[in-house]
């Protein structure tokens, strides 16, 4: 039912829209090896949408494709009903895709408020010279980054740490910092690569928190990469499961659960 209706209701009262994002046929290919094998899926607006399986499977390498850092050699990317030609990652950035990444890519140095605006860059229209010629422009639109930075500090409840140096805070406060870059860009669709990965119970409860909190008041729609299973049953709407390359699996989490070729090849055995 769910893959033909226009939308749904969830069972906690989210309406899942349109299909905002619809992957046909990619593959993927280094040299010769196949990351990514004739794999379609879609991805509908308000949804958290997993891919899930073991490592090597092709998770990351399909998130490349969709934040454009890949080109699949074949298949299409439609991006709200337009196919979308091949992109550089800023073009995917601006067009309203923002993500985080397996490893903390944050600038140490720099503070938590100053690593947050630096997710506003790519939608800075007024460039170089333009700020110093309309230097008023300029400024109007760094006082609207800052109040949307701010908006975003406040929402995921890192006010006491605006100021502090992202190399000194604890490896959980990093992933919510990197977590709050991403959405002062406002994406419509958010890619996010193992968000729990290194976290501890206490540290995955809340950033699982977040994540609902996100999808729920801001109106994001989320696709996350994660290995840690209850997390990801208890987060998403739908899973996509690949191994190998393939696409073993597509359905709510209890169908993907009862999928006998997914217990065979992930979550029958033991995994990180
Ligand atoms: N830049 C690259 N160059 C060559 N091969 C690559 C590259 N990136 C990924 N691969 C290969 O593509 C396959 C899929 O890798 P990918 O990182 O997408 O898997 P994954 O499911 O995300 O794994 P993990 O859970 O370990 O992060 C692997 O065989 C990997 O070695």
């Amino acid at each position: 039912m769910k893959d033909t209706a226009e939308s749904y209701v969830t069972e906690d009262g989210r309406t899942i829209g349109e299909v905002i994002l619809d992957l046909r046929g990619i593959t993927l290919r280094f040299g010769g090896v196949e990351a990514i094998k004739n794999i379609s899926f879609d991805i509908r607006k308000g949804e958290i949408r997993a891919i899930i399986g073991p490592n090597g499977a092709g998770k990351s390498s399909m998130l490349n494709v969709i934040s454009g850092f890949y080109n699949p050699q074949e298949g299409e990317v439609w991006f709200r009903g337009e196919r979308r030609p091949p992109m550089k990652p800023y073009q995917v950035a601006r067009a309203g895709v923002a993500r985080t990444f397996q490893n903390i890519a944050l600038f140490e140095g720099m503070t938590v408020l100053d690593n947050i605006m630096t997710g506003r860059l790519n939608d800075m229209s007024a460039g170089l010279l333009a700020q110093a010629i309309w230097k008023g422009k300029a400024e109007r639109e760094e006082i609207e980054n800052r109040e949307r930075a701010e908006r975003i500090i406040d929402f995921l409840e890192i006010q006491h740490i605006r100021k502090t140096p992202v190399g000194r805070l604890p490896y959980g406060l990093k992933k919510r910092v990197e977590l709050a870059r991403a959405l002062v860009a406002e994406p419509d669709l958010l890619l996010l690569d193992e968000p729990m990965a290194g976290m501890n119970v206490e540290e995955k409860e809340d950033m699982s928190r977040y994540i609902l909190d996100v999808n729920d008041e801001l109106g994001t729609t989320i696709a996350l990469i994660e290995h840690d299973m209850g997390v990801v049953m208890d987060l998403s709407d739908r899973v996509v499961v690949m191994d190998y390359g393939r696409k073993i699996g597509d359905g709510t989490p209890d169908e993907v659960r009862g999928n006998q070729e997914v217990i065979d090849a992930y979550l029958g055995v033991a995994h990180d």
